[in-house]
């Protein structure tokens, strides 16, 4: 199957599914969200779930021991579009937060950085030009220029003269720079943690912040050879090609995925 061989990778698409639904009990599907289940919008607040989609995780969360979205969005943001389904779970701001009993948990050590990033997000709009839509997530800053690709260069440099002033992490991606507080939290880390006592487990992402996923998963994979992982990445002109040559398989956009996940559970 794999653009990647790895040793004990199935050959194909369809032996990947059989192997996944023999082990189906033991199995994890993670997703992030933008490009992933849903299509790139100009406008952050406008994107929505491919309408299948949310149909689908949860005929998938049916079949399997678990199935999570992992995203760079808060948990709230991610609760509003996804808030018909009961069996899915929620970490947002790449797992700083958690969808836990009915309520959002932060961590911790994140708390204190609130201020900050609410007047750095003040500070962004007031120094950065118009057309920069400036997203304050709580606990993050991101900085988007999709509809000003030419005002990349002072985005990047601006948001790095802040990140050095007051001692904050940078994460790029999709025509976007996101500020975040100091504090050790990636993809990589929840699915790590996700799949500690997993025998088999996927990950569909799109971005930068995603291949800290798939090598979580690689990683597991080295320490166990019975486990099986699987990168899937979604093409994109923005990233695509670096997410891609991460990746086991590439579909072709969202709604590729949601197709991707309705043919795969026809084998369990
Ligand atoms: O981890 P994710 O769920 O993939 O979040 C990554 C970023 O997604 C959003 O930005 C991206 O999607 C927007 C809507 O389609 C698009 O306008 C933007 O250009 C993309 O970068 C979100 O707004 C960011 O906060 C996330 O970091």
């Amino acid at each position: 199957m794999a653009e990647t061989q790895r040793p004990n990778h199935p050959p194909s698409i369809a032996d990947a599914w059989a192997v996944t639904a023999e082990r189906a009990a033991e199995t994890t599907f993670f997703f992030d969200f933008d490009g992933v289940l849903s299509p790139v919008t100009d406008d952050p607040d406008a994107s929505q779930p491919v309408p299948a989609v949310p149909g689908v995780l949860e005929r998938l969360a049916a079949a399997v021991h678990r199935v999570a979205i992992v995203s760079a969005r808060p948990v709230s943001f991610l609760r509003s579009r996804f808030a018909s389904l009961e069996r899915v779970d929620l970490y947002g701001l790449y797992g700083l937060e958690v969808w836990h009993e009915g309520a959002v948990v932060t961590e911790p050590a994140a708390l204190p950085w609130i201020p900050a990033m609410s007047d750095l997000a003040e500070r962004a709009r007031a120094e950065l030009p118009p057309q920069i839509l400036v997203e304050f997530k709580r606990l993050s800053v991101a900085l988007h220029y999709r509809t000003a690709p030419q005002l990349s260069g002072e985005v990047e440099r601006w948001g790095h003269e802040q990140a050095e002033r007051h001692g904050l992490k940078i994460q790029g991606g999709r025509m976007v720079i996101e500020l975040k507080p100091p504090v050790d939290q990636d993809k990589g880390m929840v699915i790590t943690e996700g799949v500690r006592d997993a025998h088999c487990a996927w990950y569909f992402g799109d971005d930068m912040s995603d291949i800290k996923a798939f090598d979580a998963l690689r990683a597991r994979e080295a320490v166990d050879p019975g486990f099986f992982g699987v990168a899937v990445a979604v093409a994109n002109p923005e990233t695509g090609a670096e997410v891609s040559s991460a990746a086991d398989l590439t579909l072709e956009s969202p709604y590729a995925v949601a197709q991707f996940l309705t043919d795969g559970l026809t084998s369990f």
